[in-house]
C-alpha cells in the first residue's frame, strides 16, 4: 500500500481562522483544503502572510480552528481538550526551527535526550536513545560535543535529533534550511527526505528557500489562506 492509498496524516476540510474583530478582523484562513500522506515530505510554501504558520499551528494543535475540520493521525484535533492537546503533540508531533534553540551548556547527547527526560524516561535509556537518533542523522561521532563546538549544519542535525528521539509520526519543519549555506541546506533536506522514508512519518515544511524545493514529494501552494494549487515535487534524494 502506498501512502496515496492510505488514510492520509493530516486532513484538512474547509478549515477557517481569523483573529481580531471589527476593523481589526484578519481571515487568515479561508477554508483550506490539505492532505499529508503518510511517507511524504509535503512543502508548504507562499508569501507571507498568506496563513502558512497559522495552519501549521492549528494541525499541530497550538491554535484552535474557528471552522471547518482537521484530521491528525486519525485524531480530530478540533474536539481535543487542552490536557489532550498537550499531550497528543508531546507524543506524536515533531518540531525543527530554523533557529535551533539547543542549551548550550549540554552536549549533543543530551540536548536530543532532553524531551525524553521531560516526559520521565530514566537518563541512561534516554540517552541510549538519544546516541542512536544522532547516529541516524549522521552525528554519531559528535555526540559529546557541545553545541559551540558544532558547525551551524551540525547543530541544525542535533535539532533534527531532538524532533525525532520519541519518534513522532508527523515533523514539522518552519524554515530549518534559511540560515544554512546551500551545501549544508542539501544536507539538511537529504537527512529530512530519509526521515520521511524511512519509517510511516509524514514531515511538512515550510519554507522560502526555492533551492529546497527539489526535495518535496509535493508541494503545497498558499495564497491569501487558501490552498490554491498541489504540484507534485522534484522528488530529489529518492535515490541517495
Ligand atoms: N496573533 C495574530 N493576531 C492578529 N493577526 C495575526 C496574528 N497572527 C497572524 N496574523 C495575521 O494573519 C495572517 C496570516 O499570518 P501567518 O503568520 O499565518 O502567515 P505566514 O504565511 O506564516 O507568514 P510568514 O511567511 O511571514 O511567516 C497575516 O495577515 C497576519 O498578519
Amino acid at each position: 500500500m502506498t501512502g496515496a492509498d492510505q488514510e492520509p496524516a493530516v486532513r484538512c476540510r474547509g478549515l477557517t481562522k481569523h483573529y481580531g474583530s471589527g476593523n481589526e478582523r484578519v481571515d487568515a484562513l479561508r477554508g483550506v483544503d490539505l492532505d499529508v500522506r503518510i511517507g511524504e515530505l509535503l512543502m508548504l510554501v507562499g508569501p507571507s502572510g498568506c496563513g502558512k504558520t497559522t495552519l501549521i499551528s492549528i494541525i499541530t494543535t497550538i491554535l484552535d480552528q474557528d471552522g471547518g475540520s482537521c484530521e491528525v493521525l486519525g485524531r480530530d484535533v478540533g474536539h481535543m481538550t487542552e490536557a489532550e492537546r498537550t499531550h497528543f503533540r508531546g507524543k506524536s508531533i515533531g518540531f525543527v526551527f530554523q533557529a535551533f534553540n539547543l542549551l548550550p551548556a549540554l552536549t549533543a547527547v543530551e540536548n536530543v535526550s532532553v524531551p525524553l527526560l521531560i516526559s520521565g524516561v530514566a537518563r541512561e535509556v534516554a540517552e541510549q536513545r538519544a546516541r542512536s537518533v544522532l547516529e541516524e542523522v549522521g552525528l554519531g561521532a559528535r555526540a559529546d560535543a557541545l553545541p559551540r563546538k558544532l558547525s551551524g549544519g551540525q547543530q541544525q542535525r542535533v535539532a533534527i535529533g531532538r524532533a525525532l528521539v520519541h519518534d513522532p509520526k508527523l515533523v514539522v519543519c518552519d524554515e530549518p534550511t534559511s540560515n544554512l549555506d546551500a551545501k549544508t541546506g542539501h544536507e539538511m533536506m537529504n537527512i529530512l527526505r530519509g526521515v520521511a522514508r524511512a519509517s510511516d512519518r509524514a514531515l511538512i515544511v515550510v519554507t522560502h528557500d526555492n533551492r529546497t524545493f527539489e526535495y518535496a514529494d509535493r508541494m503545497a501552494h498558499m495564497e491569501d489562506g487558501r490552498i490554491i494549487d498541489v504540484s507534485e515535487g522534484g522528488r530529489r534524494g529518492e535515490q541517495s
